[in-house]
């Protein structure tokens, strides 16, 4: 065996999202024979790859089918991709910039984005949360951070405010920055005015990901968003009830529009089922049944997952422990599936669509 029956082995393996092989895609680094002894490295697109047992059996299987004598070790590293394309003025280190959005408030926006930062941290990306519902902050209160500030770094000479980091997340809102009841009556120059100061004036830092919770609705906040950084993508969060739905559309429909074109990552179902704690495996559809699924399909963007109504996710938010940080094991498991998802759609979106440009339209 000599380094190109490798390479012509591995080119046979196809990433499973991206639909190439590992060759062309240059995800193999360091190849290593010795007889019948092979070792490679695997380049991931993200660190919370969760295709990597598969890659790497194909892999085995691939050079096995070479020398069935083979030995084989595989390290898998990870280079989260990127796409971004502008000066990097603001968000220099963060390679990824995803808007959590709703049509409608109370939807469990804050919720799912709060877990899905979580979810993908726990996967080993860098990951940071900001809390851009300026009107009704929440981040802060699920962390469990409430009442703490943020201190402030001199940067290359710049004043820079220090994200709260809990359970690995950097973390900004309002909430840690005013008391909560002021900013509440901020007119909509001093919301756009904290927006953009939570994207220059905060020390971000080296990020994979940088999970953006946005204010229920379409407005003057999402386009300060869209006019300030290159958002990667979007992920809509609704209920299956047809209100949801409804407004769900709206949300769907200003982020695809000509102007924007900030891809849509996928469409989440919050509170699709109920299962009271004494039941676990019970599911009750009490809001209705695969709504969201029938809207993904509706408008052909990717459907993410379904996250049940739980008591424990309520709790978890209150008390500051998301639950993505509890035992409760199968609303972690409804959280890492559809994190995953999310995930591997960012980065079949980075391999497939061109940099979101930062929108001057409006
Ligand atoms: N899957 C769930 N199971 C149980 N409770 C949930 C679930 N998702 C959210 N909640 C609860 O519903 C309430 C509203 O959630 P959250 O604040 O995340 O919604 P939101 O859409 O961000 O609200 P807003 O419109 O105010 O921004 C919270 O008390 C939260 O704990």
């Amino acid at each position: 065996m000599n380094e190109n029956d490798i390479l012509k082995a591995l080119r046979k393996v196809q990433e499973p999202d991206l639909k190439n092989d590992l060759v062309s895609l240059n995800m193999v680094n360091d190849i290593i024979i010795d007889g019948n002894k092979v070792s490679f490295t695997v380049v991931l697109t993200t660190p919370a790859c969760p295709l990597k047992d598969k890659i790497k059996n194909d892999c085995i299987n691939a050079i096995k089918l070479v020398n069935k004598d083979a030995e084989v070790t595989i390290d898998f590293t990870s280079n989260t991709t990127s796409l971004r394309t502008d000066k990097k003025d603001i968000l220099k280190g963060v390679k990824n910039i995803i808007a959590v959005v709703s049509g409608k408030g109370g939807v469990g926006k804050s919720t799912v984005a709060s877990n899905l930062a979580l979810a993908i941290a726990a996967g080993g990306a860098k990951v940071g949360l900001m809390d851009a519902d300026i009107y009704g902050p929440s981040v802060h209160i699920m962390f469990g951070v409430r009442g703490e500030r943020p201190v402030m770094q001199d940067v290359n000479g710049k004043g820079m405010i220090v994200p709260l980091e809990r359970y690995g997340i950097k973390l900004m809102s309002i909430g840690l920055l005013v008391d909560e009841k002021q900013a509440v009556v901020w007119r909509g120059p001093m919301v756009s005015s904290a927006i953009r100061q939570f994207v220059s004036d905060v020390d971000w830092g080296d990020l994979d990901y940088l999970i953006i919770d946005m204010p229920p609705g379409t407005g003057d906040i999402h386009l300060t968003i869209v006019q300030t950084v290159p958002v990667t993508g979007v992920i809509v969060v609704t209920t299956p009830q047809l209100v949801a739905l409804a407004d769900a559309k709206k949300g769907i429909a200003m982020f695809s529009q000509a102007g924007l074109k900030v891809p849509v990552i996928g469409l989440v179902e919050n509170m699709s089922y109920f299962t009271p704690k004494e039941l676990p495996d019970a599911k009750y559809y009490i809001f209705g049944k695969e709504g969201g699924q029938k809207l993904a399909s509706e408008f052909d963007i990717p459907f993410l997952g379904e996250i049940p109504l739980v008591q424990s996710i309520r709790e978890g938010g209150d008390v500051g422990i998301p639950v993505m940080m509890s035992d409760d094991e199968i609303s972690k498991n409804a959280f890492i599936e559809f994190s995953d998802n999310a995930i591997r759609g960012i980065a079949m979106r980075n391999a497939q669509l061109p940099a979101t440009e930062v929108s001057a339209v409006f």
